[in-house]
């Protein structure tokens, strides 16, 4: 009993190496059919060395078969068992479980192999050695110079100083004192009618409000001492909603402003907003505001001018994306009764766990080879994480970013262009099932899924049968286990970690499972996980767009103060701003304003760009003369 699993390696999220290979060996001269990442001059034995070293192990056919035809070439064939003895005898072999943590790890759906491991074995030492290097406090961040110290937060005995020790600690005391004293009442706010503070408006965006985020949705209890709520855009019409679902309750909202670097401009916007509401309401922001960020920056130092209500630091060697057992997470599930001390027991739990150098006892270290097997260890595979539980609905949101940003490299650790990543998304189970899961069992064949479940239904004593022996639960149960087996069935692997229950003992152990995993997997592929230089590039296009706004503006308000006034066309304020290679951003740019009633669209209309004539609906004459 075998099925073979056929294997596109030209999909299209497979890195450019594959498609650069597939096209040189299909090539019948011997140059490259150039790529525009790739350096065309370079010849093809260099290409097949920086597969190697992007972290290809020799299995792949495609390396080895150059004399094949285009078609053969682009389908690999892997093997995977379908006979139910066997399988149940790799399961069991496989299957890791954490007694204390109630956590189990399924990977007998991934098809490795015995050979496979082993091969694997020297970057799994070597991933082992960075690991435990970098928890003694290594600059595993070499592009910052950074230490990275997440593990630390919930074990902060093993931090390399007793300074940062004590650094954890007192902040831990500081938000458990201060989380206490707003749920008893004791820190009130200056003007709400019942004294107390009853809402939470969390400002913050990627790692400084995911963590939060998922955290909120899957532990907060019915009924929390505050509610939370979240702004975590710079969209003008998401925060008005924010803060119109506050309403009255604005008067006894605590904001907490998060941002590690302290000069996030999405954050900045949202603060800037939201104490503008405050000024409307005729309500005091600095004695409801909180800031979470590093020490003297921007926002530190607004917060300490101001004189906030509280201010709690993020630590230089905390990344955002793993910023959850910080302050960054803990202060606001502190604040709505969740338990962080279980949060962070879980997570040092699954610390010791995952520190075992040996990969089948190791989870983290599991889930990492899986990945490397399942997506060619270059990411030409997706992966789907499908929780079969409402409450992690945003389990996969926040993997996106954690995985992503952190694998998603140009570069790997020795300079060498790779490409590299995984790309994660999902929603839940079985509500994918009406969705998207036709085309996972069917369609292309660009993904392996990660199913997390969850054995506890509901809370002992509520069940009850909906039809005789099954429960609304056995139906959850039912479409989880179906959708692996039908997947499986068509040569889809997959992954499933199980948890008990959703607690936050295992909502801690889920997050430092991943943490692991992605460590131990950016040491097996080289790449440096705790940067996001690409990041920086959409920033400063951003920047750009807005400098280039304030030049179309000086430019339009000129014609525009003129008697008569002058409506331009486009080209015309491109040539005026000096910037005619900018022609298109320019037209976006007086579209976005003529939307929003900022520039009056004198002649045209904007779905034909050349016929619009442009000028502003006010001259203001101090700009001129700026
Ligand atoms: O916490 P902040 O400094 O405001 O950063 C917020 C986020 O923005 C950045 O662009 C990074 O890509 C994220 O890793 C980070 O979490």
């Amino acid at each position: 009993g075998f099925i073979v699993r056929e294997e596109r390696l030209k999909t299209p999220s497979v890195s450019s190496i594959s498609h650069a290979m597939a096209s040189s060996l299909c090539s019948s001269s011997s140059t490259l059919i150039p790529k525009p990442h790739l350096p065309s001059s370079k010849p093809q034995s260099q290409f097949i060395e920086t597969l190697k070293t992007a972290g290809k192990p020799s299995r792949h056919i495609l390396l080895t078969h150059s004399s094949k035809s285009c078609d053969e070439l682009e389908v690999a064939k892997k093997v995977l068992e379908t006979d139910p003895k066997v399988l149940w005898e790799r399961y069991t072999e496989w299957l890791y479980q954490h007694k204390d943590l109630g956590l189990y790890l399924d990977v007998s759906r991934v098809g490795f192999t015995e050979e496979f491991v082993k091969e694997m074995e020297p970057r799994f030492i070597k991933a082992f050695k960075a690991m435990s290097e970098l928890e003694k406090g290594a600059i595993s961040n070499p592009d910052e110079g950074r230490m990275v110290g997440h593990y630390w937060l919930r074990n902060p005995k093993l931090s390399p100083n007793s300074f940062l020790r004590l650094q954890i600690e007192n902040t831990l005391a500081a938000i458990c004192a201060f989380s206490q004293e707003i749920i008893g009442g004791k820190i009130k706010p200056p003007s709400s009618p019942d004294g107390r503070f009853t809402q939470i408006l969390s400002v913050g965006i990627g790692g400084s409000a995911l963590g939060p985020q998922f955290v909120a949705e899957a532990l907060a209890p019915d009924n929390p001492p505050l509610k939370i709520r979240f702004i975590d855009n710079t969209d003008p019409a998401g925060i008005d909603h924010q803060i119109a679902q506050l309403g009255l309750e604005l008067a006894s909202t605590l904001v907490i402003v998060i941002s590690k670097s302290g000069g996030t401009p999405e954050t900045r916007n949202g603060l800037l907003e939201v104490q503008k509401a405050f000024r409307e309401a005729g309500l005091n922001f600095a004695k409801q505001g909180v800031a979470i960020t590093q020490e003297n920056s921007l926002l530190d130092n607004t917060a300490r001018i101001e004189g906030w209500l509280a201010r709690f630091p993020m630590f230089d060697w905390v990344g955002g994306r793993t910023s959850e057992m910080s302050a960054v997470g803990l202060l606001a599930a502190a604040l709505q009764g969740i338990d962080i001390k279980e949060m962070l027991a879980g997570a040092s739990l699954m610390d010791d766990a995952t520190r075992t150098p040996v990969v089948k006892n190791n989870p983290a270290a599991l889930l990492a080879l899986c990945w490397y097997w399942a997506s060619d260890g270059v990411g030409s595979k997706d992966m789907v994480v499908l929780p079969y539980k409402d409450s992690l609905l945003l389990f996969s949101r926040y993997l996106q970013q954690l995985v992503m940003e952190s694998l998603g490299k140009e570069f790997d650790l020795d300079g060498n262009r790779v490409n590299q990543g995984l790309t994660v998304y999902g929603n839940k189970g079985s509500t994918d099932q009406h969705a998207y899961i036709q085309q996972l069992r069917e369609g292309v064949h660009n993904f392996f899924a990660t199913f997390i479940e969850v054995l506890r239904d509901r809370p002992p004593g509520h069940d009850w049968e909906l039809e005789p022996g099954v429960t609304c639960g056995d139906y959850l149960f039912g479409m989880l286990q179906g959708t692996r087996s039908a997947l499986y069935a068509n040569g889809r692997e997959s992954v499933t970690v199980t948890v008990q229950e959703v607690t936050p003992r295992s909502v801690g152990a889920l997050i430092a499972l991943y943490e692991r995993a992605v460590g131990i997997y950016a040491s097996l592929v080289n790449v440096n996980a705790y940067h996001q230089p690409g990041v920086e590039a959409g920033k400063k296009a951003a920047g750009e767009v807005l400098a280039l706004q304030k030049r179309v503006l000086a430019v339009l308000n000129e014609a525009s103060c003129k008697d008569p006034v002058e409506p331009l066309s486009i080209e015309e304020v491109a040539d005026r701003c000096h910037a005619p290679e900018d022609i298109e951003m320019i037209y976006k740019i007086i579209a976005h304003m003529a939307a929003n009633d900022r520039a009056i669209i004198a002649e045209g209309d904007c779905g034909s760009p050349r016929s619009v004539k442009v000028f502003l609906g006010e001259c203001n004459v101090d700009a001129l003369y700026a």
